[in-house]
């Protein structure tokens, strides 16, 4: 077959950011409703839409070459699959909660207790690495629910804003995984799909950097240029221009997302003016 196969999820918490990972890649699918299969123009791309506790073992398979899924998807179907990139998005914690009013103080808490979860294989390594015993139930969802009707002293499942948890009377007390959404390969892709893997992430790459950098264009005296371009990285050096105004030039530079608004107030401070932030399409270094 000259495509690749992706498998993503087929609704739910990483369906928008999964399609709209790949529209940001320049490939342009076309999926009508409720189609499980779409198929692109402009890129030999095939992508099946599924189950995400489905797609590490077809990617196992080779059903799907490539597929992405939250890591704690990935981790806890122990599938012969390898993670190839972070994606930066479905950002959330597998965390261990228990009823807000009991006194929680570590571990030990668990110790022959019952614990309700989707995750049984995570939690068990994780039982096993503290060295505690307790009873693992698995259930398949609404696992927030389990302790308010007497199905289990504690939970293991996913947070993020922590809402759920606080509107079922849970509380957080010590966290799992860390997870986030990667991209998955096969572990044996033919040589044009390990061909087009690269093709794709070198895109993936390049939209990443982009959403983490913005570009800033602003106006200094010349006088202050030298400690504004100080404080300025860009991807090489800062951009300077003169303006119409004599005395006065543009500068022009790329930031991090995570630097960013340390620097605006510092380029502030040192003498710069009408400081506009753009945001990137794609940035290739
Ligand atoms: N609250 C959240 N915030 C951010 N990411 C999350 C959150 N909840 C889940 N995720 C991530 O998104 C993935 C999919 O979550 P979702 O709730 O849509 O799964 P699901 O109900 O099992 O879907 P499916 O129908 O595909 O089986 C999770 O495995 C996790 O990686
Ligand atoms: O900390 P929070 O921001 O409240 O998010 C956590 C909730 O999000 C996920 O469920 P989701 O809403 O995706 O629904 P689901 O249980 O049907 O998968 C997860 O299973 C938690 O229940
Ligand atoms: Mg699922």
């Amino acid at each position: 077959m000259d495509k690749i196969k992706i498998a993503i999820q087929k609704s739910g918490r990483l369906y928008d950011d999964s399609v709209k990972l790949l529209k940001d890649c320049g490939i342009d699918l076309k999926n009508g409703v409720n189609k499980l299969k779409a198929e692109c123009d402009n890129f030999p791309m095939e992508i099946y839409f599924l189950r995400d506790d489905d797609i590490p073992q077809y990617v196992e398979d080779a059903v799907a070459d490539i597929g992405i899924v939250g890591e704690n998807v990935f981790y806890e179907k122990k599938k012969k699959a390898e993670i190839v990139e972070q994606l930066g998005f479905g950002k959330c914690r597998l965390s261990v909660a228990v009823g807000r009013s009991e006194q929680y103080d570590g571990v030990d808490f668990l110790h022959g207790k019952k614990i309700a979860t989707t995750y049984p294989v995570l939690v068990q390594q994780f039982l096993d690495k503290n060295s505690i015993k307790a009873e693992i139930h698995e259930i398949s969802g609404s696992v927030e629910i389990a302790p308010g009707i007497g199905l289990a002293d504690a939970i293991v499942d996913l947070v993020s804003s922590g809402s759920t948890l606080f509107m079922n009377g849970l509380k957080e007390v010590e966290t799992v995984l860390k997870s986030q959404a990667v991209l998955i390969r096969n572990e044996q892709l033919g040589a044009r799909q390990q061909q087009l893997l690269e093709k794709f992430l070198f895109r993936i790459r390049a939209v990443k950097k982009a959403r983490n950098n913005k570009y800033v264009l602003l106006n200094a005296p010349n006088d202050k240029l030298p400690e504004i371009i100080r404080l300025l990285p860009g991807m090489k050096s800062p951009t300077v221009l003169p303006l119409a105004e004599a005395g006065w030039s543009s500068v022009h530079s790329v930031l991090s997302e995570n630097d960013f608004w340390d620097i605006i107030e510092q380029l502030k401070d040192a003498g710069a003016q009408g400081i506009l932030v753009v945001p990137i399409e794609k940035m290739v270094i």
